[in-house]
């Protein structure tokens, strides 16, 4: 016999809303009364007027919350207008999302045991998705919700897409949504779309917010997420503080954590990972984490009244300009906002964040906090080398992102197709440009339109690269090479090795250039780790020769060693690893975004590198060189070499040697010559 489906009123009326229990981007939730059947329900209200007129966003979302029956899944009852309204009935979740426990509960995040179940009610959500063409899109402990019974339900189809859903079948994306923490490298790109292991990827994110209480770098403003997402190694479960985790866990979020999706398993397949031998009952969650919480919308309450003094206090640090974009991040933003005024003050906060990394965890080792910032130091910061401004009104650090204006403002509304410009190259592409004798000059720069036309078409680009590009990049060779670019005053400072290194992190391992033995990377450092998703183990990049030192996530290769440092731009077989359209004047805007967020992390190494030069780190009697050889490994990486070399190593007397052996040898270089400090007047 049929059973027939129960049916909700679609009218207002018959519904009676109690307490805010969630809020979203777009959206209120509401605990209410189903009247007619006497029931408990979420009433999600979304104000129409407030969706830019994200209507389809918004018919998909309750379309496919409808369409889906899993008992894993959010499945919405009905939905129905009221006034500027659109109200989604479904169930209650009493338990409130993952998220909501966590910062309530559990700001360290959950027992393995507790993560395990929850991972794998949410996987089987995936899989049910996935087997039925959907994309969820927005996988993070927000949309995991829970039950009073402790079921994990996935909600949130808000940013879902159907990957059958275009006329010719067409599997994947091209459209930039989701929350930066939890979104894979490919969807920021949108070089080739993407297709289901995007949720693979965000998955392994959950795993790690559940895991430690919050998303790898989210404290961290979109801009600077994005890309360390694109520049960083994956984040994983590596540090001393994950040692309470199993292997197996590490191997799970290792093998989601791929850059490569075509690398990432399956959500099929990463079902029967051994992970999930740890898994127990609902019931097991139930009692665990939801015992003797208070309900639901006074959890909401206390932590939204905890958000807003948080508000307050950054609002005496910040001020009013601020408190949008604090007020976003602070709780996970899902939407993108890329105004200048916004990248100002994201960048603005970032120092703030980087202090606060370290002050939050009192309790971490200098291991650990030299691992922490290692993470987040990844990449090269101007200061000293590349300089704008050489007015005295550094001090207060907005000089270079005043100089940003201009580039920024041309900034499209999708940035990652304006970035899409410094991560998509080729080895090939990159043949048209001439440099001489390190002295760059527009004239010396010899850039072929034609070819960069040819690059778009050559890399099977969704986007055409000239209109993707954003303006300041083909503007910015005109205007901006008037003097910042004095490099040639430091001739000890391997500029191309510089910008190469920068460049080479920007490039992750399925965009290495076409012939990898043409490479001639000079920049001392390699900061990458490749993880193997069939064994999970670590693999060299075998590209750039031997691996001949390691320490944590950094490596110096033979191939990096064999050179000596030397200024390159000007040599014939290193022009061919710039770029047509990256000259030093095009990526100027972006190394100097970069150089304001690494401001307090090279003090932190500097002050490091002193806490070894004072004997504080005890290690074997040949680890004390070791530690100077890797904290002149993160000095080089980070690209603060002038300052480095000063404050450090020229009291050192050595630096990182080039020998294959990577033994110190002298510097070479005279005191006067490079000063702490000096980097003001550069
Ligand atoms: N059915 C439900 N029962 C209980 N709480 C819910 C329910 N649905 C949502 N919530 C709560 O409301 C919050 C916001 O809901 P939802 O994520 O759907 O809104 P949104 O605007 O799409 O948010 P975002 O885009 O930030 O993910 C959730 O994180 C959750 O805490």
């Amino acid at each position: 016999m049929e059973v027939l489906e129960k049916k909700y009123p679609v009218d207002a009326k018959e519904y009676k809303l109690y307490e805010e229990v969630g809020e979203g981007v777009s959206a209120t939730v509401y605990r209410a009364l189903c009247i007619p059947f006497n029931e408990v329900v979420a009433i999600k209200v979304l104000d129409l007027e407030r969706c830019n007129n994200d209507l389809d966003g918004i018919r998909r979302e309750v379309h496919t919350m409808s369409l889906i029956d899993h008992p894993n899944v959010l499945r919405a009852h009905c939905s129905f207008t009221a006034g500027h309204s659109l109200w989604v009935v479904m169930p209650y979740m009493a338990g409130g999302s993952c998220l909501h426990i966590m910062k309530s509960t559990y700001p360290e995040g959950f027992e393995e045991p507790i993560i395990a179940t929850l991972l794998r009610e949410t996987l089987k959500a995936l899989v049910y998705l996935h087997a039925h063409g959907h994309i969820h899109r927005d996988v993070k402990a927000g949309n995991i919700l829970l039950d009073s019974n402790g079921t994990v339900k996935v909600a949130d189809f808000g940013v879902s897409a159907c990957m059958f859903d275009t006329g010719d079948r067409q599997r994947t994306r091209n459209t930039f949504v989701g929350t930066p923490c939890w979104m894979a490298p490919e969807v920021m790109q949108q070089l080739h779309g993407y297709d289901f292991k995007a949720d693979i990827w965000s998955f392994g994110i959950t795993a790690l917010e559940l895991a430690h209480g919050h998303a790898p770098f989210s404290k961290y403003p979109p801009m600077k997420v994005l890309l360390m997402t694109l520049q960083n190694a994956p984040p994983g479960l590596d540090y001393e503080r994950d040692k309470r985790f199993s292997k197996s866990f590490k191997e799970l979020v290792a093998a989601c954590l791929v850059k490569d999706p075509k690398k990432r398993p399956t959500s099929e397949k990463l079902f029967k990972h051994p992970f999930f031998k740890h898994a127990k009952s609902s019931d097991f969650v139930a009692r665990s984490i939801l015992d003797g919480l208070p309900p639901l919308g006074e959890r909401f309450q206390m932590l939204k009244a905890k958000e807003a003094d948080l508000l307050v206090q950054n609002k005496d640090l910040y001020g009013d300009k601020d408190q949008l974009s604090q007020q976003e991040y602070i709780r996970g933003i899902s939407a993108w906002n890329f105004n200048l005024e916004d990248l100002k003050n994201q960048a603005a906060l970032i120092q703030d964040d980087d202090n606060n990394l370290i002050e939050e965890n009192p309790n971490l080792g200098l291991k650990d906090r030299l691992d922490e910032q290692s993470v987040h130091t990844d990449k090269p910061s101007s200061e000293g080398t590349i300089h704008s401004n050489t007015s005295d009104s550094h001090e207060d650090g907005f000089d270079d992102l005043d100089s940003l204006e201009g580039s920024l403002a041309s900034f499209p509304i999708q940035p990652l197709q304006a970035l899409k410009g410094y991560f998509d190259i080729g080895e090939d592409d990159m043949k048209s440009i001439r440099y001489k004798n390190a002295s760059l000059t527009d004239a010396e720069i010899n850039f072929s339109k034609t070819e960069n036309e040819q690059v778009g078409r050559t890399n099977g680009d969704n986007l055409v690269r000239s209109s993707s590009l954003p303006q300041f990049v083909n503007a910015g060779q005109k205007k901006a090479l008037s003097g910042p670019l004095l490099y040639e005053n430091y001739p000890e400072f391997d500029m191309s090795g510089y910008i190469r290194s920068f460049w080479k992190e920007c490039n992750w391992d399925n965009m290495q250039p076409r012939h990898p033995a043409d490479r001639n990377y000079s920049g001392p450092i390699s900061y990458r780790q490749r993880r193997d998703t069939n064994n999970n183990t670590l693999v060299e990049d075998s590209s750039e020769g031997a691996v001949v030192k390691r320490k944590g996530r950094f490596q110096v290769t033979s191939a990096d060693v064999s050179q000596k440092g030397q200024i390159c731009l000007s040599s014939g077989s290193t022009a061919g690893l710039m770029p047509p359209y990256l000259s030093a004047s095009t990526i100027l805007p972006t190394l100097q975004y970069v150089l304001q967020q690494n401001n307090l992390q090279r003090d932190e190494l500097i002050k490091l590198i002193k806490h070894v030069e004072l004997g504080n780190i005890c290690e074997s009697a040949d680890a004390t060189s070791n530690g100077i050889s890797q904290l002149g490994v993160a000095w080089h990486w980070s690209g603060k070499s002038v300052d480095c070399y000063s404050d450090t190593f020229l009291a050192h007397g050595c630096r990182m040697s080039t020998q294959h052996d990577a033994r110190h040898e002298p510097l070479g270089t005279t005191p006067g010559k490079c000063r702490l400090g000096d980097r003001k007047s550069v």
